[in-house]
């Protein structure tokens, strides 16, 4: 792989844990929210879910009907893909591919199997799970939150356990009950991660020289 490659993140968590809040901050903190200062990316999903009140297409999510995902699907399109709360979603392989090629970091916000997916093709990928303090603090989040339908919050609620029992598959796990030290930790582990490679390449420069000098 190219030195200039940037990190993969992968946040997981039962729906309403905070994940999409956490990676906003993390962005908004390191300034990555403009153009101008591009180290950082969220990963945009295609999904088949319905928009929420204030959800923009291509900005939030890509909003496709089944039709046009399962042929994504057939086209080979995605890097990883699955069926969550009777939705499709799906991460573009194009597009993440560009981007990390381009070194910048690219978070994606997606559940479990995904994560299993990425994982699989890309060992070196960083995978956060992120649980909420408490079943009923995830119940309250989701229902401040204002966006989902009593039944819906009932179904993620319901699968937020199956989401939680795997846990142990991620390779750190940020409990995110004090947002400030949720996103503190979040902080440092990226940090590391990147601090990480840029160190090996530091370190190992004038071997990397020599190794691929004439
Ligand atoms: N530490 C926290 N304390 C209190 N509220 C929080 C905390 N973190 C996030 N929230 C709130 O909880 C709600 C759910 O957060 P968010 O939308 O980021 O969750 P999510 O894990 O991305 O959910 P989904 O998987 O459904 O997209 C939001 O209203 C957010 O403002
Ligand atoms: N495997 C994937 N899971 C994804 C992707 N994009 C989002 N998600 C996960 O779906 C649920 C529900 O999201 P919501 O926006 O409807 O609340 C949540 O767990 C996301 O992490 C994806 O591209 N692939």
């Amino acid at each position: 792989m190219p030195q200039t490659l940037g990190n993969l993140f992968i946040l997981t968590a039962p729906s309403g844990a905070g994940k999409s809040s956490l990676i906003k901050a993390l962005l908004e903190k390191h300034q990555c929210t403009n153009a101008h200062n591009n180290v950082m990316q969220v990963s945009v999903s295609h999904t088949t879910r319905a928009p929420r009140p204030g959800e923009v297409d291509g900005v939030h999510y890509h909003f496709v009907d089944r039709a046009e995902f399962e042929s994504l699907i057939e086209q080979d399109a995605f890097f990883e893909w699955a069926e969550v709360f009777g939705n499709y979603y799906g991460t573009s392989k194009i597009v993440i591919e560009q981007t990390l090629r381009q070194g910048i970091d690219v978070f994606l916000d997606i559940d479990w199997q995904g994560a299993r997916q990425v994982k699989a093709q890309i060992p070196d990928t960083a995978t956060v799970f992120v649980a909420p303090p408490s079943k009923q603090e995830l119940q309250a989040r989701l229902t401040k939150r204002g966006q989902d339908s009593a039944e819906v919050i009932e179904q993620r609620m319901a699968k937020a356990v199956s989401e939680i029992s795997h846990y142990h598959e991620f390779d750190y796990i940020v409990v995110n009950d004090d947002f400030a030290a949720a996103l503190a930790e979040l902080d440092a582990i990226v940090m590391t991660r990147r601090l990480r490679k840029e160190k090996q390449i530091i370190r190992h420069q004038q071997l990397f020289d020599n190794l691929l000098g004439e």
